[in-house]
């Protein structure tokens, strides 16, 4: 397993709240026009526990002819928003012009977005364009679901001397993402904060649903999955909305969302005595399962090598079709009896298969390829 990447970070970082609760960001999709900015600002302060104001001022769409932000000008709505408001504001960059008239206008917080991580050369030219300074700069996920080109973007700002990082998990787009917008990839997200644990993981529930229905269900489930924060997209009226008008909520409507999303802690509550006894109890017996599961694959990783032995003095195929298509039978029914997912089972057997088939490989053509060579 390659090592956990190294990055230094202040652990009071204006992007963790000391109190442990969510980093809450929201904010219309772009910046429109003063009013609406105003009006969306004044929404959102409205509603308890909201951090950051966000606004796009410059837009990557996917095809021109759409509205791409309205750039420089709206720089000075967001500087009154925080003037008015107290909120910290916060917009995108995707290159070096971005982050010079952004640091001009005193924006308190930068993303990159996930078009922008995908290229070194441009997440470098935005590092360099910071180096000096230690705003906090968010790093959402590359649109590919590439961790090492998001590890990567961070490590970049890092290096620039940048301390106050965090990341955005957006999810990522693929050819058929029903009912999404961005397939969440949850275990991208789960991987990323084990390995990088001290950095901030926002989610932004707003690209990954692409519509309001989905966003609560999102938001929930990444703060069940221990996440840091949520940036969702608000809009004083999403029916008028420039740039994703189905995925927008009204300030009210956040409000609402916030207010039932269930916020749980990694530690839970005080716990008494007893029940932590119990959660290491079950703990327990979870690892023990766990050893014996290992134990039984190495004995079957050991049985798939004899028979690769045998099929190699017998001139056999390594893949044996009906002998799968039964054990897939069989071992479904068995899981069915047993209340087991049937899609879990199905690729748990599928792995199992593909390293039996990779251990007789070995077997029948490495050993002799080595010799040949
Ligand atoms: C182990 C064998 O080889 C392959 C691997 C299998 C397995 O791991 O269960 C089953 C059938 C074959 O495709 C076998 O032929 O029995």
């Amino acid at each position: 397993m390659s090592p956990k990447p190294q990055i230094d970070v202040l652990t009071e970082s204006a992007l963790i709240n000391a109190d442990g609760s969510p980093l809450i960001i929201a904010g219309p999709c772009s910046a429109e026009s003063e009013e609406q900015v105003m009006a969306t600002a004044h929404g959102i302060k409205a509603i308890p526990g909201v951090n950051i104001y966000r606004a796009g001022i410059w837009k990557p769409r996917t095809r021109p002819n759409s509205f791409e932000g309205v750039g420089v000008p709206g720089l000075k709505w967001l500087k009154k928003v925080k003037a008015e408001t107290g909120l910290r504001v916060a917009t995108e960059v995707a290159n070096a012009m971005h982050v010079y008239e952004s640091l001009k206008a005193g924006i308190d917080v930068m993303w990159i977005g996930a078009r922008t991580t995908v290229n070194p050369f441009t997440v470098q030219e935005i590092a360099d364009a910071l180096r000096g300074t230690d705003i906090p700069v968010l790093v959402k996920n590359p649109v590919n679901p590439d961790l090492q080109l998001w590890i990567g973007a961070i490590e970049r700002l890092n290096q620039a001397g940048l301390r106050q990082i965090g990341a955005i998990h957006r999810g990522f787009s693929t050819f058929d993402n029903a009912p999404y917008r961005n397939l969440p990839k949850w275990n991208s997200a789960i991987e990323f904060k084990r390995l990088l644990p001290e950095i901030p993981l926002i989610c932004d529930p707003s690209h990954i649903a692409g519509n309001r229905e989905l966003l609560l269900p999102v938001a929930q489930k990444a703060m069940d999955l221990a996440m840091d924060g949520l940036m969702i997209e608000t809009h004083i009226d999403p029916s008028v909305a420039l740039s994703d008008a189905a995925q927008q909520v009204t300030p009210e409507n956040l409000g609402k969302m916030l207010a039932s999303i269930r916020f749980r802690k990694p530690e839970g509550e005080e716990l008494a005595e007893e029940d932590h006894h119990l959660l290491d109890e079950m703990r327990k017996q979870i690892d023990e399962l766990d050893d014996e599961m290992v134990e039984v694959f190495a004995r079957r990783a050991r049985l798939s090598r004899k028979i690769g032995e045998y099929k190699k003095a017998h001139n056999m195929t390594i893949y044996q079709v009906k002998r799968w298509d039964q054990i897939i039978a069989d071992r479904l029914e068995h899981a069915r009896k047993n209340g087991l997912d049937e899609t879990f089972m199905k690729s748990v057997l599928q792995s199992i298969h593909q390293y039996s088939i990779n251990i007789q490989n070995d077997v029948l053509n490495k050993q002799e390829q080595a010799a040949k060579a």
